[in-house]
């Protein structure tokens, strides 16, 4: 009998999934453009958060390169929430916007999802209304939260077959774990979701095809947590003392013993910022009028 050698991993490029991405949407925008809508994404800031800063001027920056418009409302990290969803309110309401997003963290006192609720659905390319959730469980068109969205189109680049397959998420939130378990039963995936109450969590992950992994906990996952063969989607990105950042997953741990990882810089965030722009030309389409 010979051992087997361990499978390589194969590590998927977010990145080139993300210029793919921003080059179908900036098509579409010029089809747009040339019908009489600009797709104009509006992006509502109340936070000083790093994370969020430079998350707003990836998302800007990409967003002219596409041929899009992008508004950064910039309320301040004081801001009340009717401050919030009064600037919420008012781009629902203007023809010329397509897009919504509002940012995270929000001012102590400012609860998401309620104040998401002022996000009108048809512009809510974020997924954040809790109206937009609700209608992602019951199967009805709706965005999903780009970051969720995100994981479904790498799995789908590498064509890794989700139907009745064994696929565990780590995580509950609202903006990934329960939106990505909800995207994973729309593709008849047999679904599994873990948290922090969940007890024995190797014994579940061990048994996934599909890993997700969205909690923020660095080397949550490590060797003893995966099957060989597993593909592993790290959707953590912790901020590390020496300015990088770092994943959910124990990278060198699981590397050689999965077949596919997710790495962390270049994995599943380059591919959200396209996928929120990806929502918002679909959304101008739908919209269309206002220029
Ligand atoms: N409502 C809401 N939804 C969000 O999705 C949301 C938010 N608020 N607030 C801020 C955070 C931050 N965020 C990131 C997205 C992409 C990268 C990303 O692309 N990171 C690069 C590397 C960045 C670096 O090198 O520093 C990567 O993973 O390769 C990072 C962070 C989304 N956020």
């Amino acid at each position: 009998m010979t051992t087997l050698p361990s499978p390589a991993t194969k590590s998927l490029d977010g990145t080139g999934v993300a210029r793919g991405i921003r080059a179908e949407v900036a098509a579409d925008a010029v089809e747009l453009n040339l019908a009489g809508t600009t797709p104009r994404l509006a992006l509502v800031v109340a936070t000083d958060h790093g994370s969020s800063a430079w998350y707003v001027r990836q998302i800007a920056r990409a967003a002219s390169a596409a041929g899009l418009l992008c508004d950064v409302i910039d309320l301040g990290p004081e801001a009340g929430p009717e401050q919030i969803r009064s600037a919420l309110s008012r781009l629902s309401a203007d023809p010329a916007v397509h897009g919504i997003m509002l940012q995270t963290p929000l001012p102590a006192g400012a609860d998401f999802g309620e104040l998401a609720g002022a996000i009108d659905p048809a512009k809510d390319v974020d997924g954040a209304n809790p109206v937009s959730q609700g209608r992602l469980a019951a199967g009805l068109p709706a965005h999903p939260p780009a970051t969720a969205a995100a994981v479904l189109a790498l799995l789908d680049h590498c064509e890794i077959p989700l139907l009745g397959r064994s696929c565990v998420v780590v995580g509950h939130s609202n903006v990934v774990g329960r939106p990505v378990a909800q995207l994973l039963l729309r593709r008849d995936a047999t679904v599994t979701v873990c948290h922090r109450h969940t007890e024995d969590l190797e014994a579940y992950t061990r048994t996934a095809d599909v890993l997700v992994v969205a909690v923020g906990r660095p080397g949550l996952i490590t060797a003893g947590h995966v099957g060989r063969d597993a593909v592993v989607i790290d959707v953590g990105t912790t901020p590390t003392p020496d300015g990088g950042l770092a994943g959910d997953v124990d990278h060198a741990a699981v590397d050689g013993r999965v077949r596919v990882l997710s790495p962390v810089p270049g994995g599943v965030g380059p591919v959200t910022t396209a996928q929120l722009l990806r929502h918002t030309v679909r959304s101008a389409a739908a919209l269309g009028g206002g220029r």
